[in-house]
C-alpha cells in the first residue's frame, strides 16, 4: 500500500519496511501538530528522495525549495539562474521561497544545501522541524558522480572527473557549513544508522531506512 516508486526504483525493501514507517508517521503526527519539516543537509544527501516518502506517509504536501525558486524566476533550472544571474540571485529568491513557506502548514521541504547559510532562513524553518541528513562526503560524491554535476553548478567543474569535482568542493563546503548544519532540531546520521543496522557501508541504507529515522 505505501510502497512508492521513483521510476524504475523501488524505495521500499519490503511491505514489513513499509508497515513501520507508517506506524512511525502515525505516532508524530500528533507531536508534529501540522508543523511543517524541513530536511537540510549537502547536496547528495538525499533531501529531495527521502522527503517525497515522509510527505506521502504523513499526507504532507511536499516542496522542493529548487523547483519553486525555479519557478519564481522562471526559468528551468538551477544551474541556469546560477550562470545569467548569480549565486546571491539564487539565494535572495531562495529566502523568499522560504518565507513564504514558512507561513504554511502540513508541508515537508526539501530545501537547497545552501539554505542553511542565511540566519534569516533559520527564522523561517525554526517555525517547524529540521532534520538534517548527514552523510559522509565520499557516499555524496558517489551519489553525485552517479548522475553528473551539471545541475549542481556549486560542483560543476569540467576539468575534474564528477567524482573528483564532488568530492573536493564538497569538502570545503562542509568545512564552512559545519556549523551552520548543527542549527537543525534533529540530526540523522547515516554511518551510525549504518553500524546500528549491521551494514559495513552506507550505500546499503535505503532511502526508507532513512525516512524512518527521521521521526525522533
Ligand atoms: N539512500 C540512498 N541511497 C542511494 N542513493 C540515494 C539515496 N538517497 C538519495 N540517493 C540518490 O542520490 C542523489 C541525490 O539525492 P537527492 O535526493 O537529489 O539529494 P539532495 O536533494 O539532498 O541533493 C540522487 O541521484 C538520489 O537518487
Ligand atoms: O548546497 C548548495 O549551495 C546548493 C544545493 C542545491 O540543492 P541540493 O542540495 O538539493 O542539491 C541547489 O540549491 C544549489 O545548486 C546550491
Ligand atoms: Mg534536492
Amino acid at each position: 500500500l505505501f510502497v512508492c516508486n521513483t521510476g524504475h526504483q523501488s524505495l521500499h525493501n519490503s511491505v514489513d519496511e513499509a508497515l513501520l514507517l507508517k506506524r512511525k508517521a502515525e505516532e508524530v503526527q500528533f507531536e508534529l501538530n501540522g508543523r511543517c519539516i524541513y530536511l537540510v543537509g549537502m547536496m547528495g544527501s538525499g533531501k529531495s528522495t527521502v522527503g517525497k516518502i515522509l510527505a506521502e506517509v504523513l499526507g504532507y504536501s511536499y516542496f522542493d525549495s529548487d523547483s519553486l525558486v525555479e519557478q519564481a524566476v522562471g526559468m528551468p533550472s538551477v544551474a541556469q539562474i546560477f550562470k545569467v544571474h548569480s549565486e546571491a540571485f539564487f539565494r535572495d529568491s531562495e529566502s523568499s521561497v522560504l518565507r513564504d513557506l514558512s507561513s504554511m502548514h502540513r508541508l515537508v521541504v526539501a530545501t537547497g544545501g545552501g539554505a542553511v547559510i542565511r540566519p534569516v532562513n533559520w527564522r523561517y524553518m525554526k517555525k517547524g522541524l529540521s532534520i538534517m541528513l548527514d552523510v559522509p562526503l565520499d557516499a555524496l560524491a558517489k551519489r553525485i558522480a552517479q548522475v553528473g554535476t551539471a545541475s549542481r553548478p556549486l560542483l560543476d567543474q569540467p576539468s575534474a572527473d564528477p567524482y573528483t569535482a564532488a568530492f573536493t568542493k564538497l569538502s570545503v563546503l562542509a568545512e564552512q557549513r559545519g556549523d551552520a548544519y548543527a542549527n537543525a532540531d534533529v540530526r540523522v546520521s547515516l554511518e551510525e544508522l549504518a553500524a546500528k543496522k549491521g551494514h559495513d557501508d552506507v550505500s546499503q541504507l535505503t532511502p526508507t531506512d532513512i525516512a524512518v529515522e527521521n521521526f525522533p
